[in-house]
């Protein structure tokens, strides 16, 4: 691997240590360009990072975060003052002791609270069960005297063993439920998800059904985090810092006001997997940068915020309908350097033209399989179609990319690609760009590994404005049909399966068919055989055959046909004219 560019690459992330692996391959970019990949592999899990609660009230309540003893620690977690963090953006000073003295009451809290929460502590049930057995025991003495007694515990017990039957039925049902959707999920994507072990889809499958930490992203055209931590953590809001990673996130735990956020300071609630894509940009002040794909503009304040509101960003989206939020947010944040356009994306080239900007950033229309924890249809809405049509429309949107970005921008060249899917196929539209291979798991970010949507983040730098030869273009073209040739061989075993069946129906249906013509033909054969004396038997022409040396009659041959029948018919009516005046003549006689 060139050092440089790793160099580089961490240095875009720098103090980032949760970069599990930066690999990087020198390719052959289909199109116009030598491209060069950086892929960059994230490995976060927000839980273990945000490290112990900050300045958690005395009985506020932890809710709907993920259980921490259950997440994976990829990261060293952080055991120091996660609050000398979150208000470390600057100088460190000020830090209200009140939050300090919270941190280990915090600690009881949220321990309490987890256990409660999940379901999980060991000593429940055995304290449940405790209460059963002196019951019973006091039941047994009873027995031997008071009647009354007795028949109260006996309605006692009936009561309990209803309710516990209730219990159960409805413990039946969620499980037979979530048993339903799994298999549902399973069958409809399975051939998409071939790429997974058993146990770890199931592991997947699970992780898309448990909430994520709920984020926000401090806006710093506005205000800075430890403000913004300050003034949350003095209405009662449990936070943590999202990471050291993350100078501007922060995980929130319970959200009271979720209806009013105070509009001038942040965001809104946010997935820590949307700041990677942005993050992976690092934007530069004063460059020009593309976010192809804006609306609602999540992506596109965060740039503007590092830019510090000066070049020049391209705010695109393709739905008209879209753009009301991506301006609203626009504004709402205090963005000033966006221009906001409504393209196909594809089309973007031919408007900033090739090799125009320094950074772009495609965080590209999706099949939205990543983020299953939040829109549930996703897992039997998507068809296969819907997929590869993604991967399409994906693979031409890099293309596009790829010819607007500078190779000699000073400070850029880069273009990052992201989507929020982990579907292979739409992982591999870099491929189909005829980028060479991309391992696939060991590029997503899977939720059940990263307690965060699943999400995919590539970055690519350009490495050459020239366009390739036509002989390297043909080459190009070549790797590229090889590329789909594999997909296309990729298809896995149901598909095929799937595919022989309807081969073998269809074969069959032909068969029945091609029975009944030649039955139908031999049969008409012999009518014409019995029926025309012309035919003789040693003639093997076919009445189809007849039918298709049938001379077409001519126009005039057609007009005189017409006629006749007309006069044919005419006379016809007059016949039955004449018929009726006698048939009218003859009954006034009879009158
Ligand atoms: C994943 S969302 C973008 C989210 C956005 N980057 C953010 O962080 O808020 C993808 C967007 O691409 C838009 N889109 C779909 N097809 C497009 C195309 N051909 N060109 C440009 N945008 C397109 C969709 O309407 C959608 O708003």
């Amino acid at each position: 691997m060139d050092m440089e560019k790793k160099g580089l690459i961490l240095g875009v992330f720098e103090g980032v240590n949760y970069l599990d692996q930066c690999c990087e391959i020198n390719c052959n970019l289909g199109h116009s360009v030598n491209v060069c990949i950086v892929v960059c592999i994230y490995s976060c899990d927000v839980g273990s990072m945000a490290g112990p609660k900050l300045g958690r009230k005395k009985g506020a309540k932890a809710i709907s975060h993920p259980p921490r003893k259950k997440q994976k620690a990829v990261l060293p977690v952080e055991e120091e003052s996660e609050k000398e963090e979150l208000l470390s953006d600057s100088d460190g000073k000020d830090e209200p002791e009140k939050l300090e003295e919270s941190d280990e009451e915090e600690e009881g809290v949220d321990s309490d609270s987890e256990m409660s929460s999940d379901g999980d502590d060991p000593f429940a049930n055995d304290i449940l069960q405790g209460n059963d057995d002196e019951e019973d025991g006091t039941d047994e003495g009873s027995d031997s005297g008071e009647d009354s007694d007795s028949d109260a515990s006996d309605i006692e017990k009936r009561a309990r063993a209803i309710d516990e039957e209730k219990a159960r039925e409805k413990k039946m049902q969620k499980l037979s439920y979530s048993l339903t959707s799994k298999k549902k999920l399973m069958s409809s994507h399975y051939r998409l998800w071939r790429c997974f072990q058993f146990v770890e889809l199931m592991e997947l499958i699970e992780a898309f059904e448990k909430p994520r930490p709920i984020c926000l992203r401090t806006n710093t055209l506005k205000t800075r985090r430890r403000d913004l931590a300050g003034v949350l953590l003095n209405r009662g809001v449990n936070l943590d810092p999202l990471s050291k990673w993350s100078k501007v996130g922060l995980v929130v735990y319970d959200l009271k006001f979720q209806l009013e956020p105070p509009q001038n300071i942040w965001l809104g609630i946010i997935c820590a997997s949307s700041f990677l894509p942005v993050m992976a940009l690092a934007p530069q002040e004063k460059e020009r940068i593309v976010d192809m794909a804006a609306a609602p503009g999540g992506k596109t304040t965060y740039v503007a915020a590092l830019m510090k509101n000066t070049g020049i960003i391209y705010a695109n989206e393709m739905k008209e309908s879209r753009l009301k939020s991506l301006t609203a947010n626009l504004h709402r944040m205090g963005v000033t350097n966006t221009i906001v356009s409504n393209y196909d994306g594809r089309e973007l080239p031919k408007v900033l033209g090739n090799n125009s900007v320094d950074r772009i950033l495609l965080d590209a229309p999706c099949s939205g399989t990543g983020v299953i924890s939040k829109d549930e249809s996703v897992k039997t809405s998507k068809s296969a179609l819907d997929i590869q049509n993604c991967a399409h429309l994906q693979k031409q949107l890099i293309l596009a990319a790829i010819d607007m970005v500078d190779a000699n921008s000073k400070s850029g060249g880069y273009i990052v690609y992201s989507t929020c899917s982990i579907m292979v196929a739409e992982i591999r539209s870099l491929q189909r760009a005829s980028i060479s291979h991309l391992d696939r798991e060991d590029k997503a970010l899977l939720s059940h590994v990263h307690n965060m949507d699943g999400f995919f983040v590539a970055k690519l730098k350009k490495m050459s404005n020239m366009k390739p030869t036509l002989q390297e273009s043909e080459d190009l073209g070549e790797v590229e049909e090889a590329h789909e040739l594999i997909e296309r061989n990729e298809q896995n075993e149901d598909d095929q399966k799937h595919q022989k069946e309807k081969v073998v129906k269809n074969n069959q249906k032909e068969k029945v068919v091609r029975v009944n013509q030649k039955k139908k033909i031999s049969q008409e054969n012999k009518k014409v055989n019995n029926g025309s004396s012309k035919i003789g038997k040693g003639e093997k022409t076919s009445a189809n055959e007849q039918r298709m040396k049938r001379k077409r009659p001519s126009r005039e041959e057609i007009a005189k046909a017409r006629e006749e029948k007309r006069q044919a018919l005419r006379e016809a009516k007059r016949k039955a004219g004449t018929g009726n005046k006698a048939a009218s003549m003859k009954s006034q006689d009879a009158d």
